[in-house]
C-alpha cells in the first residue's frame, strides 16, 4: 500500500519546558485565554522545577519520530515526517513553514492525544489553523482517526499492566484494584465531546473494558476495575470529570483495597502529569495510606504502537472501508473527518483544520 495522496506525515504534540527557564512562558502559552487561578499555575510550575525543569514530553515525541522513521523506511513508506507543538519549540508554526518551504501539500497528522475531547482534538485542529495563517503555500491537513481503539494502542497497555502487577508483593497481586486514569476535563467538555456529545468518557470505558479483559485472560484472574480522573485544573466552582483518582484512592482504602495498578490509559506517554501527578503525588498517598500501588506505562514507542501508526496511515491513505478497520472494544473505527460541532470550543467556534467544519 502507498501514501496515497498525502506528501507529508506531521506529528502535533502538546510540548513541554526543556529548562528552567521555558517553565513559566510556556505554562502562560498553555493557560493563555483559559480560567485556571494563578495558584493552581504557580503549583504546576513547582512539578516542573523538581523535575530541572524539563518535561519528558519532547524527548517522547523525538523518540517516537526516530521509530517512525525507520518504520516507513523499511516499509517502502514515502512520507517525510515533521514535527510540532501547540505550546512549546518546535513549533507547529515552524513546522508547518518548514513543510511549505519544502513543497508538500497534503499532509497526514497524528494528534498525540488518542481521544475525542475538545484539548485534545479540536484545540489542535484549531492552532494548526492558527499556525499556518500568513504562511503561503500552507499545506492542507488531514487527521488521523481517535486512535484508542487500535490493538496496537491496546495490546502494550494490557501488557504493561499485567507487568506492573508483577511490580507488587506477591501477595498483593490477586487482589488489585485497576484504577484506568485520563486527563479530567470539564464537565462541559465532557457532554459535548464528538458529535453526539459524551464520547471522550464512552471511549475512555470502551477501552478499559477491553485492557481489564485482555489483563483477566493473560493472568488468569478478575480483578476489579474502574475508569478515574486526574489532574483536575480550573477555578473549583467548575465541575470536572469525577472521580478524582486520589479521592478514589482513599475511598478504596476505607473499603480494604490494600493494592491498586495505575494505567494511564489516557495519555501516550510517561509525561509531566504521568511522573509527577502518579509517580511523585498519588504514590506518596498510597504509601500514606498503606496501599501497595504500582504504574504501567504508557505506549510510548513500543513497536505495536509505531506499527500502529503506520497502519492508520496506511489505512487512511488507501481508503479502507471503515469496517475493515481494525478497532477493539464496542466502539468500532472512528471517523476520519470531525462532523461539524462536535467538541466545541468552550470560549466560541474559531476556524479548525481537518474536519467537515
Ligand atoms: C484532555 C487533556 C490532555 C490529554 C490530551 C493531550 O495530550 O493533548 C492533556 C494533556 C496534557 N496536559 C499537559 C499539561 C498541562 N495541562 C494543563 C491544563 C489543562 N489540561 C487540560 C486537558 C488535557 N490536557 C485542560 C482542560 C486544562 C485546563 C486549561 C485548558 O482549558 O486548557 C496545564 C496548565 C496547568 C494546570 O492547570 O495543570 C498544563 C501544564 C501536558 C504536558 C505534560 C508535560 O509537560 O509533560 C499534556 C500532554
Ligand atoms: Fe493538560
Amino acid at each position: 500500500m502507498s501514501a496515497g495522496p498525502f506528501d507529508a506525515f506531521l506529528l502535533v504534540s502538546f510540548g513541554g519546558p526543556e529548562g528552567p527557564d521555558d517553565v513559566m512562558p510556556f505554562l502562560q502559552n498553555v493557560t493563555r485565554g483559559k480560567d485556571v487561578p494563578p495558584e493552581r499555575l504557580a503549583e504546576v510550575a513547582e512539578h516542573y522545577h523538581r523535575f530541572g525543569g524539563v518535561s519528558p514530553i519532547n524527548g517522547h515525541c523525538r523518540e517516537l519520530l526516530g521509530a517512525l522513521e525507520a518504520d516507513f523506511a523499511v516499509n517502502g513508506i514515502d512520507l517525510p515526517i515533521y514535527w510540532g507543538n501547540r505550546n512549546w519549540n518546535p513549533s507547529l508554526r515552524d513546522a508547518i513553514a518548514q513543510m511549505a518551504d519544502d513543497g508538500r501539500r497534503r499532509a497526514l497528522v497524528l494528534l498525540t492525544s488518542a481521544y475525542a475531547s475538545y484539548p485534545g482534538c479540536r484545540q489542535y485542529r484549531e492552532d494548526i489553523f492558527a499556525a499556518k495563517a500568513g504562511i503561503p503555500k500552507a499545506p492542507n491537513f488531514a487527521r488521523i482517526r481517535h486512535y484508542f481503539n487500535h490493538p496496537g494502542f491496546v495490546k502494550p497497555m494490557v501488557a504493561n499492566t499485567v507487568a506492573a502487577l508483577e511490580q507488587l508483593p506477591a501477595d498483593q497481586r490477586e487482589s488489585a484494584t485497576i484504577l484506568f486514569t485520563t486527563h479530567s476535563i470539564p464537565m462541559a467538555m465532557a457532554y459535548s465531546a464528538g458529535p453526539e456529545g459524551g464520547l471522550y468518557v464512552r471511549q475512555h470505558e470502551d477501552v478499559a473494558a477491553v485492557v481489564a479483559a485482555g489483563v483477566q485472560e493473560a493472568t488468569g484472574i478478575e480483578r476489579p476495575y474502574e475508569l478515574v480522573f486526574q489532574s483536575r485544573s480550573g477555578p473549583p466552582q467548575v465541575p470536572w470529570l469525577e472521580p478524582d483518582i486520589g479521592d478514589r484512592l482513599t475511598a478504596l482504602s476505607q473499603v480494604g483495597t490494600t493494592a491498586v495498578v495505575v494505567v494511564p490509559i489516557g495519555f501516550i506517554s510517561d509525561h509531566m502529569e504521568v511522573v509527577y501527578d502518579l509517580d511523585v503525588e498519588l504514590k506518596e498517598q498510597a504509601d500514606k495510606l498503606g496501599v501497595a500501588f504500582a504504574r504501567a506505562g504508557t505506549v510510548g514507542a513500543a513497536p505495536e504502537f509505531v506499527a500502529a501508526i503506520r497502519e492508520l496511515v496506511l489505512e487512511r491513505a488507501n481508503s479502507v472501508m471503515p469496517d475493515q478497520r481494525p478497532a477493539l472494544g464496542e466502539l468500532g473505527a472512528s471517523y476520519d473527518l470531525c462532523p461539524p460541532g462536535c467538541c466545541p470550543n468552550p470560549k466560541g467556534p474559531r476556524p479548525a483544520v481537518a474536519g467537515r467544519d
